[in-house]
């Protein structure tokens, strides 16, 4: 029975602006959606958060779902993300990673050598972490737009666990990619596995489209990303495959690696606003959906600075139906949440998406 209703509810939402878009096919407008849309500056999000671990939040299945919905609500967003964080798996299978505010993720004890793999056991995601199972459950009853799914991509989730926190430079990070490569396979080896099983029970529960976040992938040479990070990613891209969701990927910074992150497989890829769309595009030789790039610093400028950025990403566009708007990076905790809702009128309003579609291939 529940098959039943969530074939039906795939299937409605097979043809929503988001998801036509991340197949490449035409239709009446631009989707739009912001990376951290959630619990970043909404008043109504302080409200009901409360002042916990964000860890505690989210393993609330009730108050998770509220929040989620809390920008679809507000802004009239294209598609939702989940609440929840890149850290949960392992921090599930008790790697000992909190998240502080203001901070963001950090390790009591970081990841060293070979003995801190059985530190990572697989992640069985109804036991472990029922509770995101339980908010994609309810979150896929509420929603009239695709909710998607995510991991946190091997490399950026292993940055974690080496540096034990946030990093500038990465230097331990680099320093074990370099030093062992061979453990440090292993590390993303393992981070993939706890990834494709995250994601794929988020998917099984009714998400939509899945997005890996290597955040800090930038961080690389498009050479040391092709040899110690794109295999990895490329598992878990391949491992979800049979699934039928978008995959995206999300980065900063990346640039100059966006053909190498085109090469796992993705079928959207995120830009930051360093790189013009239209640049975005000749730089990856395969037909992929691109997603963003406004900058959110841009956010905080007079109403018609934003409006003419967003038209002018707009214009990069050039009506290519296989496209995305979202911003560069994540929503900034200062942005005033009523230039984000103009944002998404501006980019419905204006945006085309009427182009010829994208031929997708195997290519
Ligand atoms: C690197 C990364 C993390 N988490 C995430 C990434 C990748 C995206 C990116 O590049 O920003 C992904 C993430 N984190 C969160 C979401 C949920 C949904 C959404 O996008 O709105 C998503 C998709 C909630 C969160 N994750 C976090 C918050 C804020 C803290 C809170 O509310 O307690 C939220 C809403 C905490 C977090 N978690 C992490 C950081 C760097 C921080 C910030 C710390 C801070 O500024 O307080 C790790």
């Amino acid at each position: 029975m529940g098959g039943v209703r969530l074939a039906a509810v795939t299937s409605r939402l097979a043809d929503s602006a988001y998801l036509r878009a991340c197949r490449g096919e035409p239709g009446d407008r631009v989707p739009v959606w912001f990376q951290r849309q959630a619990g970043r500056s909404l008043p109504e999000y302080r409200a009901i958060r409360g002042t916990g671990s964000i860890l505690d939040a989210i393993a609330q299945p009730d108050l998770a779902t509220e929040i989620t919905l809390q920008p679809v609500r507000r802004y009239g967003v294209d598609a939702a993300i989940l609440y929840s964080d890149i850290v949960v798996p392992v921090h599930a299978i008790g790697f000992g990673v909190d998240i502080k505010p203001g901070v963001g993720p950090v390790v009591e004890q970081p990841f060293r050598s070979g003995a801190d793999l059985e530190r990572l056991r697989p992640l069985d995601p109804e036991a472990d972490t029922p509770y995101v199972l339980q908010t994609v459950r309810n979150l896929v009853g509420e929603l009239d737009v695709p909710l998607i799914g995510f991991a946190g991509a091997p490399f950026t989730v292993a940055s974690y666990l080496i540096e034990g926190g946030p990093s500038r430079n990465y230097t331990v990070t680099k320093a074990l990619m370099h030093g062992d490569p061979q453990l440090f396979g292993r590390l993303l080896d393992r981070l993939a596995d706890l990834a494709i099983a995250s994601v794929r029970s988020q998917v099984e529960a009714g998400a939509s489209a899945l997005q890996l976040f290597d955040s800090w992938a930038g961080a690389l040479s498009r050479e040391d990303y092709r040899r110690f990070v794109q295999p990895h990613t490329r598992k878990v891209v391949d491992a979800v495959a049979d699934l039928g969701v978008p995959r995206a990927h999300f980065g900063v910074t990346t640039g100059e690696l966006l053909a190498a992150i085109a090469e796992t497989g993705v079928d959207v890829v995120g830009v930051d606003w360093r790189v013009p769309i239209d640049e975005a595009r000749r730089r990856i030789p395969r037909p992929v959906t691109l997603q963003g790039n406004l900058d959110p610093g841009v956010l905080m400028a007079p109403i018609d600075v934003v409006e003419s950025q967003v038209r002018a990403i707009l214009d990069r566009n050039a009506g290519h139906p296989a496209f995305v708007f979202n911003l560069g990076h994540g929503v900034l905790p200062e942005t005033d949440p009523d230039v984000l809702h103009r944002v998404v009128e501006v980019v419905h309003d204006e945006g085309r998406a009427d182009g010829p579609a994208d031929p997708r291939g195997s290519s």
